[in-house]
């Protein structure tokens, strides 16, 4: 056995060799480049992300038994793990990708194989790799690191149930052997307990008496030092070389056995500190020149305490401060994490014991896998939850892995060589000087030291109770803190939950609104179809409306132009009447003027019938007094020719020669007179005659004028009897026409008034009953939205 400041992470130079980007290559290996292919320069730079699985246990027995639900589901194929939560009656899958997945039926040998395996290469490759299990208490840790209850080999075989640290020590024995290589192999194993480190492999006996010694005798804590190159070891730790699996078993074993463990309600057999098993490997190797090299891997196998909820894990006083260490480590460890994936300029690394130890994993040139364990059982939903948030933030996290830079083997022969000079002359000093058990030189070293320490310590010692007035100050500061965190933590915790509640219930809320949204659209596409189609019915209706407007203002053009027209009629009825009358007055009238005439006519010949006669009698008279005057002239005449004759007597008793003379005269005279006599008579009787022919004659042209007037008249007041007749035949037809007209025009107009109030009534009706039915759909629909609102208001 050794005793060396051991290092779990140190990271010397590299060469050009890297791991592939397992996270973005998917490659279901790990990535893992077993024959150590060199990696770009870019991928080189740019890191590559720590590798993140994730597993699954079983129910337990008592959780079979007790009918536990299962809230878990893994989908190995697509590397996916989904959490099943029930809020406000709603079922919530989470869903996290890992780069693999082990559901509940894994085998810790499929685990190893496809995940682990890679890495052991890689290591053989002079890689440092880091493996670490983390999750909530009694998910399967140890399980998954160490191994089931029969650790134990069988027959050199593993036993099926053997973890990845048993796994992993096999496979380095069983390649090394099969490369028939060189090597030599150094296991070291220590715990982190409530901040301080003890180692593992340690003797049970104290070695330096002169220290004090501690309450577990067995388990005094050891520092963790500075290397000053920015990485840290750990003074003390024992290095234990190894040269078969068998040893590696039983140092595991034993170590396995110190570590603490206690009963909590989540696991019977509870670790309740952090583990780092370590494995270095010194591996010789020839080059082309026939030198000898020493490619030097190292595997970090951690196995964190469980992350555990202090009220549900059971723990109490002691296990309570136990249970807030464990959390502080793992807290500090999440806030690591966090700043790393957020590329936060400080990383709290200092901040913890188990974060400085793992430093050189998380962002640094190892190659890191992290298994984080989980429980599918419903009551460790909320820390499952937390687990798979963490391990999934875990992922982003990037590393800088860089192959370890091989040593000549005469540079390891000369550090050998130098270090067994130390312990043998540690040796020879304590076996030659009685008390002293260090060499003189390094006894005068060390005083030296001492001596500068002492100094160091009393100007510490007055630093010191400065800083213990302080620290009690801050101590009172720290517990009021520590209080107000408790306070915060649980108020945080509450409102973490209230938190994912309501993200839950916003989810809830959101897919509801997506879905009323969607109702809403279907609505109002319902609506606007609804719009539309009343719309359309709108437009029919106004149409409708225009026509029956447009028939009703025909209908009342036709009614006011029946309207006018029986007006006409009535007029024209009057008319006819007017006329009727008038010319029947007229035709009285005529009748009247025409018989007065007629009578008059009759009068009028019968009075120049009369005045014919009496002119013809006056004529005759006329003639009468005309032959009586001429009777007279005649008389007159012959009393002339008598008085003549007793004149011409007396004249011829005057003178015969007168006489004669006279006589002669006289005789003309007479012959004169009667020629002049005859001719008046003659011309009086012609005249006469005339005047009695034309008398006659006109008698006659009267009588036949008055005749002709008469039959004239007769065919005149004939021709206006008919005429009158038929007038009156036809203005009777006229008026039976206008009556039959009025008597049809009526019907019709009956008919077409019956005609359109049945169309409005019906028109009325379908408007109303589409209205109604409008009105009734848009009240369904109102109603539907108001009682949607309505919930949707409850909800909210
Ligand atoms: N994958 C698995 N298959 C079968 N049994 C398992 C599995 N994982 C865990 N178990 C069983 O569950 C119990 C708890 O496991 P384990 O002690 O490994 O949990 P842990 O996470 O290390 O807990 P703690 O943090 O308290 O140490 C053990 O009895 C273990 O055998």
């Amino acid at each position: 056995m050794e005793k060396r400041g051991g290092t779990p992470s140190p990271s010397p130079r590299s060469t050009e060799k890297s791991g592939k980007d397992l996270t973005r290559s998917g490659d279901a290996n790990g990535g893992a480049s077993a024959g150590g292919n060199a990696t770009p320069k870019g991928d080189k730079e740019k890191g590559v992300n720590v590798q993140v699985i994730l597993r699954c246990r079983p129910l337990s027995e008592d959780e079979t038994k007790g009918n536990t639900p299962v809230v878990i589901s893994c989908n190995e194929r697509r590397r996916e793990v989904a959490a099943t939560q029930v809020i406000a009656n709603k079922q919530i899958d989470r869903t996290f990708a890992f780069d693999k997945v082990f559901g509940p039926s894994s085998k810790q040998k499929d685990l190893f194989e496809q995940s682990i395996s890679p890495i052991v290469h890689e290591v053989l490759e002079g890689y440092n790799c880091t493996i670490f299990a983390y999750g909530q208490t009694g998910t399967g840790k140890t399980y998954t690191m160490e191994g089931g209850g029969t650790r134990k080999a069988k027959s050199g075989e593993l036993p099926t149930d053997a973890g990845v640290i048993p796994r992993s020590v096999r496979q380095i024995f069983d390649i090394l052997e099969a490369q028939c290589a060189e090597y030599s192999m150094k296991v070291t194993f220590l715990e982190l307990y409530n901040e301080e480190i003890t180692d593992l492999l340690a003797p049970d006996e104290p070695r330096f008496p002169v220290l004090p010694v501690p309450e577990d005798k067995n388990k005094k804590p050891i520092a963790l030092m500075e290397d000053g190159k920015g990485g840290v070891f750990v003074r003390g730790l024992e290095e234990e070389v190894v040269y078969s699996a068998g040893e590696i078993y039983k140092i595991l074993d034993k170590g396995s056995a110190k570590r603490r463990t206690a009963e909590t309600l989540l696991n019977k057999q509870s670790s309740r500190s952090h583990s780092i098993f370590s494995i270095t490997i010194h591996i010789k190797e020839l080059t082309h020149e026939s030198e000898e090299m020493i490619k030097i891997g190292k595997l970090n196998l951690v196995d964190l305490a469980g992350s555990e909820n202090i009220s549900r894990s059971g723990a109490r006083d002691g296990r309570a401060r136990e249970a807030g260490e464990i959390n502080k480590s793992l807290l500090t460890l999440g806030r690591v994490i966090n700043a790393l994936v957020e590329h936060s300029g400080h990383v709290p690394y200092r901040d913890s014991k188990l974060t400085r130890l793992l430093r050189d994993s998380l962002g640094g040139k190892t190659k890191t896998c992290i298994i984080a364990t989980i429980s599918p059982s419903v009551y460790c939903l909320e820390e499952t939850l937390s687990t798979l948030d963490y391990a999934h933030r875990a992922k982003n996290i990037r590393n800088k892995p860089e192959v370890n830079q091989k040593m000549m083997k005469s540079a390891v022969i000369k550090d050998l060589y130098s270090e067994i000079d130390r312990l043998k002359q540690e040796v020879f000093a304590a076996r030659e000087k009685n008390g002293i058990y260090i060499p003189r030189e390094r006894y005068l070293q060390e005083e030296a030291e001492k001596k500068a320490m002492t100094e160091k310590i009393e100007k510490l010692g007055v630093d010191l109770e400065a800083r213990d007035k302080q620290l009690v100050e801050l101590k009172e500061l720290y517990d009021a803190q520590m209080l107000l965190s408790a306070e915060l933590g649980e108020k945080l915790e509450k409102t973490q939950k209230d938190l994912e509640d309501t993200r839950h219930a916003l989810h809830d809320l959101e897919e509801k609104y997506s879905e009323a949204k969607s109702t809403i659209k279907e609505k109002e596409f319902v609506i606007s179809n609804l719009q539309n189609s009343e719309k359309s019915l709108v437009d029919c209706a106004y149409n409708l409306r225009a026509e029956l407007e447009n028939a009703a203002a025909d209908v009342s053009g036709l009614f006011s132009k029946i309207e006018r027209k029986d007006k006409i009629e009535d007029g024209n009825r009057s008319l006819v009447q007017r006329f009727r009358s008038q010319l029947t007055q007229e035709l009285d009238a005529l009748h009247k003027t025409v018989s007065t005439s007629v009578m008059q006519q009759e009068d009028h010949l019968k009075e120049m019938e009369d005045d014919m006669q009496s002119f013809v009698s006056s004529k005759d008279e006329a003639a009468q007094g005309l032959k009586e005057s001429i009777q007279n002239l005649k008389a007159l005449h012959g009393s002339g020719i008598t008085a003549l004759d007793n004149l011409a007597g007396e004249i011829d008793m005057n003178s015969q020669t007168t006489f004669e003379k006279l006589n002669s005269q006289v005789q003309s005279h007479t012959s004169d007179l009667e020629k002049c006599f005859g001719v008046i008579a003659l011309g009086a009787d012609n005249l006469l005659n005339e005047l009695q022919c034309s008398l006659s004659k006109q008698e006659e042209r009267l009588a036949h004028f008055a005749n002709k007037q008469r039959e004239g008249h007769l065919r005149a007041v004939e021709a206006s009897r008919s005429i009158s007749n038929i007038t009156v035949g036809f203005f009777h037809s006229l008026d039976v026409h206008a009556s039959k007209l009025t008597s049809i025009l009526e019907e019709t107009q009956g008919v077409q008034d019956q005609q359109l109030i049945d169309l409005e009534k019906k028109f009325e009706e379908c408007a109303a009953n589409e209205e109604k039915q409008l009105i009734e759909k848009v009240a369904e629909m109102l109603a539907i939205s108001n009682a949607r609102k309505k919930k949707l208001s409850k909800r909210l």
